[in-house]
């Protein structure tokens, strides 16, 4: 069983900003991706989170992206402190973490606030105490519920159907007792004791290198601005997924009736456009 997600349900879950707000209240977003190897990666996540409308981003990261990351986005905050949401991961190789990098990833993925966990950092979702959703492409995803030890998510060599991965993806969730994001075409939001949730991405231009961390970072800021907890946590999700593919759609369209090719830059820079038409009456 599983639910259609669409723009009415998106404009329920974000906050719209109000005089009485400043930009503590509409939330900080933790930052902890980016690598010497993926740089790319920090820069498309931050973008994307402020594109989707946090009070703060703070990135903690390595030098060569937070050099980038600041060239892109000199308002990014790279000082520690308090923050409403954590997004780790993207653009890191768990095979290149050392013992600093582990024993914080560890306090982070053991506190209270939650955590978007990406790429890099999956092999650490199964030990976390931390409210959690987790952002896996298929591979990911596999390997994920390998590390939980469940079944691989198809039995034969075919890609399974929507059926199929609703079903496989509810059962990560429960085993992980945190929420899936199960990317692809049509993305899968699961949650342990919820219907799961079905959003569309709206067009195939999206599937291209990047666009992944930038769904981190808009996930990550509508957790972070939303201050969503327990079951609003699947609903959060679910909003950042509705609007980076809305954003693909707007910037895919904008070339033509057929679409066009986009970039993972150009998905983040329409995500303003998205947040706007999902909170348009
Ligand atoms: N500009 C930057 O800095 C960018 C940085 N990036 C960063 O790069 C890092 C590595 O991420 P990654 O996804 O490229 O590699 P990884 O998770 O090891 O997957 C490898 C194997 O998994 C499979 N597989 C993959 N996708 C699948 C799918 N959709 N459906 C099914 N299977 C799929 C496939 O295996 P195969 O099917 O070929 O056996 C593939 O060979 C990560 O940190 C990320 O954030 C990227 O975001 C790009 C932009
Ligand atoms: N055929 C497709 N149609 C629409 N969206 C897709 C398609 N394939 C992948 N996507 C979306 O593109 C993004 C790719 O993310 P990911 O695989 O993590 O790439 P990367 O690691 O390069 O950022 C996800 O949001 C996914 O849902």
């Amino acid at each position: 069983m599983s639910v259609t997600w669409n723009r009415t349900d998106t404009a329920q879950v974000l906050r719209r900003p109000t005089g009485d707000d400043d930009k503590y209240s509409r939330g900080v977003l933790g930052v902890r991706t980016g690598s010497q190897r993926y740089p790319g990666a920090a820069v498309l996540g931050v973008e994307a989170a402020w594109r989707t409308g946090v009070g703060m981003v703070r990135y903690l990261g390595p030098d060569r992206p937070t050099a980038l990351v600041l060239a892109r986005r000199p308002e990014t905050v790279v000082a520690a402190g308090r923050v409403q949401a954590w997004l780790i991961g993207s653009g890191t190789d768990a095979a290149d973490r050392d013992d600093d990098e582990a024993a914080t990833l560890g306090e982070v993925l053991a506190g209270p606030v939650p955590v978007v966990v990406d790429a890099g950092a999956l092999d650490l979702a199964p030990a976390a105490t931390a409210p959690l959703i987790v952002t896996p492409h298929a591979g990911e995803h596999a390997r994920l519920r390998s590390a939980l030890g469940l079944a691989a998510p198809t039995g034969g060599d075919a890609a399974p159907g929507l059926a199929a991965r609703i079903d496989a993806a509810a059962e990560t969730a429960r085993a992980l007792r945190g929420v899936v994001v199960l990317k692809g075409a049509q993305t899968v939001v699961a949650a342990p004791d919820a219907e799961a949730i079905v959003v569309d991405a709206g067009t195939p231009w999206l599937a291209a290198a990047g666009t992944g961390d930038v769904l981190a970072g808009a996930i990550g800021a509508v957790v972070a601005g939303t201050a969503a907890h327990g079951e609003a946590l699947a609903r959060a999700a679910a909003a950042g997924v509705w609007l980076h593919g809305r954003a693909a759609t707007l910037a895919a369209g904008a070339l033509g009736p057929a679409g066009g090719p986009i970039t993972a830059s150009d998905v983040a820079a329409a995500l303003p456009r998205a947040v706007a038409e999902a909170l348009a009456r």
